[in-house]
């Protein structure tokens, strides 16, 4: 599949993001956040010794994730945010209510102005939610195109053998069966563990 193919998927994906509607955008956003926070307060607590998640300041028609933070802050949970470097790499910053934000100079994302530091930072974390535009059966995404996260997961795979549980929150439209091959999957790409709509709940892959 050529990267033409991959572009007109990801124009697609962002077209029905901004058609869905506002009230099921807001339900499912409010399932999920609940979802993934009953599941992270469930965990063993041999996943979640750290209390330390790592993810996405929503922006434009993402699933809005801010109340997760804000609930997992309240319960004393640490959480970091990615920062976009100019080579595609991320940087990690603290998050936190009321943080000073500036806006990214390379996407249209409010990011906090605190220290940065590596993926070593995050490679403790318990849990990291990785954006997507889709993903499939198989704990495969189709991202925003830049490869940021595919370069990140391969940095942190390298970084220590117990990884944080890598989880991908989707609008129900966006999870397919693997079998459907919606969006190519090419040999840089490292599935998550598992992905979490408000109408499956939170499922592991295969
Ligand atoms: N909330 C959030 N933060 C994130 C990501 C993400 O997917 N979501 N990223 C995950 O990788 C990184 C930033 N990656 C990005 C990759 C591409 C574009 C991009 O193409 N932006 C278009 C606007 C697209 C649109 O809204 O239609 C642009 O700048 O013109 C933006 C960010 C790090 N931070
Ligand atoms: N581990 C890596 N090291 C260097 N380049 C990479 C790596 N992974 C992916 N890339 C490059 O990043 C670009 C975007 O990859 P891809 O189309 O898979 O992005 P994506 O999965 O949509 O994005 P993201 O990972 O940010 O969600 C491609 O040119 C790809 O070759």
């Amino acid at each position: 599949m050529t990267s033409d193919t991959k572009a007109e998927l990801r124009a697609q994906f962002f077209t029905q993001r901004k058609e869905l509607d506002i009230t099921q955008r807001q339900l499912q956003s409010e399932v999920l956040c609940q979802t993934l926070f009953d599941w992270y307060r469930g965990l063993e607590s041999a996943h979640r010794d750290a209390r330390k998640v790592a993810m996405t300041i929503k922006f434009g028609s993402e699933p809005d994730t801010d109340p997760l933070m804000h609930a997992l802050h309240n319960d004393g949970v640490e959480l970091w945010v990615p920062i976009s470097n100019k080579d595609r790499s991320m940087s990690w910053t603290r998050w936190y209510p009321g943080v000073p934000m500036e806006q990214s100079a390379l996407a249209p994302i409010d990011e906090p102005v605190g220290e940065r530091f590596g993926p070593e930072a995050v490679a403790d974390a318990d849990v990291i939610l990785v954006p997507a535009l889709a993903a499939d059966t198989g704990g495969y995404r189709l991202g925003k195109g830049g490869g940021y996260y595919d370069r990140f997961l391969a940095a942190l795979s390298e970084l220590s053998d117990e990884q944080p549980l890598l989880v991908t929150p989707l609008f129900d439209h966006e999870y397919f069966a693997a079998d459907d091959e919606a969006f190519p999957i090419e040999a840089h790409d490292l599935p998550v563990q598992a992905v979490v709509t408000a109408s499956t709940g939170l499922v592991w892959v295969q």
